[in-house]
C-alpha cells in the first residue's frame, strides 16, 4: 500500500490531507510517513529470513533525530561517516555496539569519539587510516575493532557521482593490496580484525554489480583464511535503488537471496559469516515527499516556468545530479490548462530547478508534491541565499509530529559574530 495516495482528487499522507499540512506548517515542507519507514525496515529484516544479519541504516540519507530514534527502536544498527552522525545516533538512543563507521577521512577526534562510544567496527579505507586508528586506540589503552572497505573495481551502473566501487573512486583499498593490509593489521596491538566490507555505489537498480563484487572478494576471503585471518562479518554495503520514475530495482529479499546463493560455497568452506547491509535510500526515499507552493507562473516567449517557494538549497538532487524526481499536484486541478513547465526555485542560479519539462495543471497558490524525497534531500539542504532550512513533519495515521521546526531568520546568523566596535 502506498501511504501517499490520492483520495477524492486530493493527496493524502497516511490519513492527513497534504494541503492541510502545507497550510498548517508552511512550505516548503518535508512530510514523512511513519508506516512507510517501518515497512521498509521490516522488509530488510525479513530479507534475512532468520539468517545471521545486521541492518545498519546509512545515516547520511536522512539524519533527522526523530527518524533515527524511530529506526533505533526497531533494533537496527547505523552506518555513520562522521563524528556528527555518531553524536546524532547516540542522541537518538542507538546501541553503539551496532554502529559501523565508514568514510575516507576519519580524524583523530572522530576515532577517539567512536572508541569511547564502543562502536561495532571501523570500516578502514586506507593504510594511513589503519595506522591512525592503531595509534589512537593505543593512546587510549583500547583495541579498535576494524574491517577493511575493499574497492572491488566493479561498475555499479549508476550516476558517476554516486559510484564508489571503481578504482578511480576515492573509496576503499584495492583488492590487490588487501591481503597485505590485513596481514599488517593482524600484527598490530591495538586493532582487532572483525570483518570485510564493500559499498560500490548508490541507486543500484540491478543485483549483478553486487554479485560481481562478492565474486571478486570471495577469493580474497579464502586467502585471508589460508593466512589464519578469520572474519566475523561480511558487509555488502548499501546502494539498493528506488523507483523515481520507471526504475524497477530489486527488493531487499531478492538482493539478499542472491548474495547468500553466491556466498554458499564460501560459507561451506570457511563457516557462515554474519552479513551486514548499509541501506539508506531504500529505507527513507519513498517514505518522504517534499511539498512546495507555486508562487508565480511565467511565460518567456513560449517557455513556461512554474516558480515555486523551494530552491536548490532545500533539495539539490535535481541540480547536482540532474536527478529526475516525480512532481505531482497536491490537488487534482482539472480547470487549469495542461502545460509544459520547468519547475524552478527562487535561488539566483540558472541550475536552480526541481524539474524540467513537466506536464502540469497549476495555478499560483497551488501546492506541488515531489515524490521520493525522504533520502538525500533534507539531509543535503543548505542555507544558500540566506534561506532558512524548512520544517519536517512525520505523519503517523492521523497524528502529525513536527520533527524539525522551520528555521527563523535569526537562526541563520546564530553562530556568527559582529565585529567588536573600537
Ligand atoms: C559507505 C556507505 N554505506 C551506505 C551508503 C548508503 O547508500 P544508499 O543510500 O544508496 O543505500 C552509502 C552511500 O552511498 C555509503 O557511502
Ligand atoms: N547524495 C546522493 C547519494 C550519495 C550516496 C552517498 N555515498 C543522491 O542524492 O543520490
Amino acid at each position: 500500500m502506498d501511504f501517499f495516495r490520492y483520495q477524492d482528487g486530493e493527496l493524502y499522507a497516511e490519513s492527513v490531507p497534504v494541503k492541510q499540512l502545507a497550510q498548517t506548517y508552511g512550505t516548503p515542507l518535508y512530510i514523512y510517513s511513519k508506516a512507510t519507514l517501518l515497512r521498509h525496515v521490516q522488509a530488510f529484516k525479513e530479507a534475512f529470513a532468520g539468517r545471521d544479519g545486521l541492518v545498519c541504516y546509512a545515516v547520511k540519507a536522512n539524519s533527522n533525530l526523530a527518524i533515527l530514534q524511530l529506526l533505533s527502536q526497531q533494533n537496527i544498527g547505523f552506518d555513520i561517516v562522521s563524528g556528527g552522525e555518531l553524536a546524532r545516533v547516540i542522541a537518538a538512543g542507538a546501541d553503539p555496539h551496532k554502529v559501523i563507521f565508514s568514510g575516507v577521512g576519519k580524524t583523530e577526534e572522530e576515532i577517539e569519539m567512536a572508541l569511547e562510544a564502543g562502536i561495532l567496527c571501523f570500516n578502514v579505507e586506507s593504510a594511513m587510516e589503519l595506522d591512525r586508528i592503531n595509534l589512537v586506540a593505543g593512546r587510549m589503552g583500547k583495541v579498535a575493532p576494524i574491517s577493511f572497505r575493499i574497492n572491488p573495481n566493479v561498475d555499479a551502473h549508476t550516476h558517476p557521482y554516486i559510484s564508489t566501487g571503481l578504482k578511480e573512486n576515492k573509496f576503499g583499498i584495492p583488492v590487490e593490496s588487501a591481503l597485505a593490509e590485513y596481514q599488517r593489521a593482524a600484527k598490530m596491538e591495538h586493532v582487532e580484525i572483525v570483518g570485510l566490507d564493500f559499498h560500490i555505489g548508490s541507486q543500484l537498480t540491478e543485483i549483478s554489480p553486487y554479485i560481481d563484487a562478492i565474486k571478486a572478494l570471495k577469493k580474497l576471503i579464502r586467502q585471508l583464511y589460508a593466512a589464519g585471518i578469520k572474519l566475523h562479518h561480511l558487509d555488502i554495503g548499501g546502494g539498493l535503488g528506488v523507483t523515481y520514475s520507471v526504475e524497477a530495482p530489486p527488493l531487499p529479499n531478492e538482493l539478499l537471496n542472491a548474495a547468500y546463493a553466491e556466498l554458499e560455497d564460501l560459507f561451506d568452506d570457511v563457516g557462515t559469516l554474519q552479513v551486514v547491509v548499509e541501506p539508506g535510500r531504500s529505507i527513507v526515499a519513498n517514505a518522504g515527499i517534499f511539498v512546495y507552493k507555486v508562487e508565480f507562473t511565467k511565460d518567456n516567449l513560449g517557455k513556461k516556468f512554474a516558480i515555486v517557494d523551494a530552491g536548490m538549497n532545500d533539495n539539490i538532487r535535481p541540480s547536482l545530479y540532474g536527478a529526475f524526481m516525480n512532481i505531482i499536484t497536491v490537488e487534482e486541478n482539472p480547470e487549469a490548462d495542461l502545460e509544459l513547465y520547468d519547475v524552478v526555485g527562487p535561488v539566483c542560479e540558472t541550475g536552480d530547478f526541481q524539474g524540467k519539462n513537466r506536464q502540469l495543471r497549476v495555478r499560483p497558490g497551488d501546492f506541488l508534491a515531489m515524490r521520493g524525497s525522504g533520502a538525500y534531500c533534507s539531509a543535503m539542504a543548505s542555507q544558500y541565499n540566506s534561506r532558512p532550512k524548512c520544517a519536517e513533519v512525520l505523519v503517523d495515521g492521523d497524528k502529525v509530529h513536527v520533527i524539525r521546526e522551520r528555521e527563523t531568520y535569526e537562526d541563520l546568523w546564530a553562530k556568527e559574530k559582529l565585529l567588536e566596535q573600537e
